[in-house]
């Protein structure tokens, strides 16, 4: 079985999961890039059952409005009861990396905010350490060589994502070379540097629940109860 197949696979297993839950009053968060794309495109079968989405990007917000699912500003939502989102890497404890594609920071906005917090993926971004993806780190852009000098103290190299704007219209460092053996303290010890916006690390919000495509099937992975407090 090839990669979009897999990731085929996981976003239609995200629908079979949250379609049961839908209300007329749902409104759905929907994450970025191609897995995701998947999801929205299959979502659109059941545009009929829920009132509408928030999105992670103005991409992903184009491309619901193209199916006619309705796409709100999340100030004006009380409650976003599932957010379904890719990853670059995700680990047993369904911490991820996440960012490939420049949307961190409003995925982990509404990431935030979801009750609950679904992560699609292929096998291919199963690790047992993060950080092989290179962690992208979301700079305001008179503060990149500043926050790139920080991360080289804390051990990475850091790369300007050349010619790449965020849609906070910031830019983005890749880290190289720093594998995470604390995701929760390397979080909050990246977002602690001034001039950074958010890091690509999910682990004050990790996933909730892992639809992970395997060439067996789709795994069903919760979080395990020992990492609920971690
Ligand atoms: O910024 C992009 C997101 O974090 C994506 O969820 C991540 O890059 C995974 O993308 P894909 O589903 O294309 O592998």
């Amino acid at each position: 079985m090839d990669q979009d197949s897999l990731k085929l696979s996981v976003a239609q297993a995200a629908l079979d999961v949250i379609q049961p839950q839908l209300e007329s009053n749902t409104i759905i968060g929907i994450g970025t890039g191609s897995t995701a794309n998947m999801f929205i495109d299959l979502l659109a079968n059941a545009a009929h059952l829920f009132d509408g989405a928030v999105a992670s990007s103005e991409a992903s917000a184009e491309r619901l409005r193209g199916h006619n699912i309705p796409v709100y500003d999340l100030n004006a939502v009380d409650r976003v009861a599932v957010y379904v989102d890719g990853a670059d890497e995700c680990n047993e404890a369904l911490e991820l990396i996440k960012g490939g594609g420049a949307a961190l920071t409003r995925e982990k906005i509404v990431a935030a905010v979801a009750t609950e917090f679904i992560c699609i993926a292929d096998e291919s971004k199963w690790v047992s350490v993060l950080g092989s993806f290179p962690l992208p780190v979301e700079v305001v852009p008179m503060a990149r060589s500043h926050v790139a000098r920080e991360i080289v103290k804390l051990g990475g190299d850091p790369v300007l994502r050349e010619g790449v704007v965020t849609d906070n219209g910031n830019a983005i460092l890749d880290v190289y070379n720093f594998p995470i053996a604390q995701p929760l303290a390397t979080e909050a010890k990246i977002n602690g540097i001034v001039g950074v916006v958010c890091n690509g690390l999910f682990a004050l919000r990790p996933a909730d629940r892992l639809l992970l495509g395997t060439t067996e099937g789709v795994r069903d992975i919760k979080r395990p109860e020992f990492f609920l407090d971690s």
